[in-house]
């Protein structure tokens, strides 16, 4: 089977710098909303996905597998570590350009399987802009940072404004300023 992927990004981009404001090489980012099933911490059954900012405008996140996660015996859910890779790469659109943004579209290649008690070491960087569309990629490695990738993950992420999250969501108006982390 070919596994050619399509030109990336599919349209001419420009490479954004990071905000001035992005968080710097090293800081662990914390949950960005505690009920996020990605990233909060008071999620039962959640992905607990732990972030923190890598070298060279990367987002780094692990995903510790449990049982909670499986869909065949002893193996992850394919759509769960795809939920984990939307997380690290909204991690990656949000925190380096500090805009609030949603998934457009988000697709994950499968490369090899991922036991129970395996840590994915998620590497998410940013690969372009146009316009409000913003493109994102991330690869999935198995154990450790230069382990074997068990995924790679390409995404579309489109700003939007704040209104989105209050209109669509429940955010609470007083919660959502530019200044705070919200839920995208
Ligand atoms: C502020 C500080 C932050 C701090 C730091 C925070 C950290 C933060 C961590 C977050 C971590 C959470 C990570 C989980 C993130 C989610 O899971 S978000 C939830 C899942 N996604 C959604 O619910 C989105 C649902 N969809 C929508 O609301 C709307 O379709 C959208 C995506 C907003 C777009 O609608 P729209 O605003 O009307 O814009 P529209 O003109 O349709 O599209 C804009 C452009 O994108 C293109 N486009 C849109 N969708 C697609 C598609 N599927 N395929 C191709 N092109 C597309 C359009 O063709 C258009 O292109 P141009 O015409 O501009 O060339």
């Amino acid at each position: 089977m070919s596994r050619v992927p399509p030109k990336w990004p599919p349209v001419e981009v420009e490479h954004p710098a990071p905000h001035p404001d992005a968080p710097e090489q090293g800081t662990k980012l914390g949950p960005h909303y505690a009920h996020c099933f990605g990233c909060g911490d008071e999620t039962e059954g959640g992905l607990h996905l732990q972030t923190e900012c890598g070298h060279d405008a990367t987002i780094i996140a692990q995903f510790h597998v449990t049982d909670a996660h499986q869909g065949a015996p002893g193996l992850a859910h394919g759509g769960l570590l795809a939920c984990a890779f939307d997380e690290a790469l909204g991690s990656t659109v949000g925190q380096l350009l500090r805009k609030p943004a949603v998934t457009g579209k988000l697709e994950t290649d499968f490369l090899r399987p991922v036991p129970v008690g395996s840590t994915l070491h998620i590497a998410g960087k940013l690969d372009g802009v146009a316009g409000r569309k913003v493109y994102a990629s991330a690869d999935g490695r198995l154990d450790a940072p230069d382990g074997p990738i068990a995924l790679r993950a390409r995404a579309l992420f489109v700003i939007v404004d704040f209104s989105h999250f209050t209109e669509h969501g429940t955010a609470d108006p007083r919660d959502v300023h530019p200044d705070r982390d919200i839920n995208p």
